[in-house]
């Protein structure tokens, strides 16, 4: 029996376009400018340290270390710090109104009629965990972050992972087989089903490479498994 729903953004409840065609360009313009105007703020300072730890170059300086941003921006590497900055730069644009988060037109009655049925719904993604709160609160149809109990982001540990699973369902308290994973990326469900979770990938590109997991082209599709 599912008791919870465990949720992917990119590509999932929105479009992988709007993620990199809007969001990563936004922070990719303003992040040099941030670290020089701002990285003597103490959430930013953190962040630049954890770039520098994480890099091995304790000793880059502020240039040095917008470079290393900038490189990994360009390899789409989910880098803990890395996110927390876009979450930082995206706060601005969410709002002054520059954009609304992108959610697919299926998510959101399937999101509120599993919660109504008993469900607690999460997030899981590699965004940040306010880049999330941002993206739903700010969303093309508002604030849809009632409908979260809780969420997680690459802090829990990567998304392809069996470990990152095995986290998320202890700090939910559940086995894995009581919750449900929906993901449009193969290697995070196939971590998630080592973990013990069911599975369904969203494949809404019917060009998507799909694997043995249950398949839905939309949240319309996605069934249960005791359905
Ligand atoms: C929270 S929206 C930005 C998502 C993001 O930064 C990203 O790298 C995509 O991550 P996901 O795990 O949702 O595919
Ligand atoms: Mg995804």
């Amino acid at each position: 029996m599912i008791r919870a729903i465990v949720t992917d953004i990119e590509g999932t409840t929105g479009s992988i376009g709007f993620v990199h065609e809007v969001l990563f360009p936004y922070a990719r313009e303003r992040l040099s400018d941030f670290v020089r105007q701002r990285g003597n703020e103490p959430a930013f300072a953190e962040q630049l340290e954890a770039v520098r730890e994480l890099a091995g170059e304790p000793e880059a300086d502020r240039e040095r270390v917008i470079a290393i941003l900038e490189g990994w921006l360009d390899a789409d590497r989910k880098a803990t710090p890395l996110k927390a900055l876009q979450g930082m730069i995206w706060e601005t644009g969410y709002r002054r109104g520059d954009f609304t988060g992108h959610v697919y037109s299926d998510v959101v009655q399937h999101l509120a009629a599993w919660q109504a049925a008993g469900l607690a719904l999460y997030v899981y993604s590699s965004g940040s965990i306010q880049a999330q709160k941002l993206l739903f609160g700010h969303s093309d149809v508002g604030d849809l972050t009632p409908l979260f109990a809780g969420y997680f982001d690459t802090t829990t540990g990567p998304k392809q992972e069996a470990d990152s699973y095995r986290r998320i369902a202890a700090h939910l308290g559940l086995a894995g087989h009581e919750i449900l994973f929906l993901s449009d990326a193969l290697a995070e469900l196939d971590a998630a089903a080592a973990a013990g979770f069911h599975t369904v990938q969203l494949a809404r590109d019917s060009g998507m490479i799909t694997g043995d997991h249950p398949v839905a082209a939309s949240f319309d599709a996605v069934r249960f498994p005791d359905d």
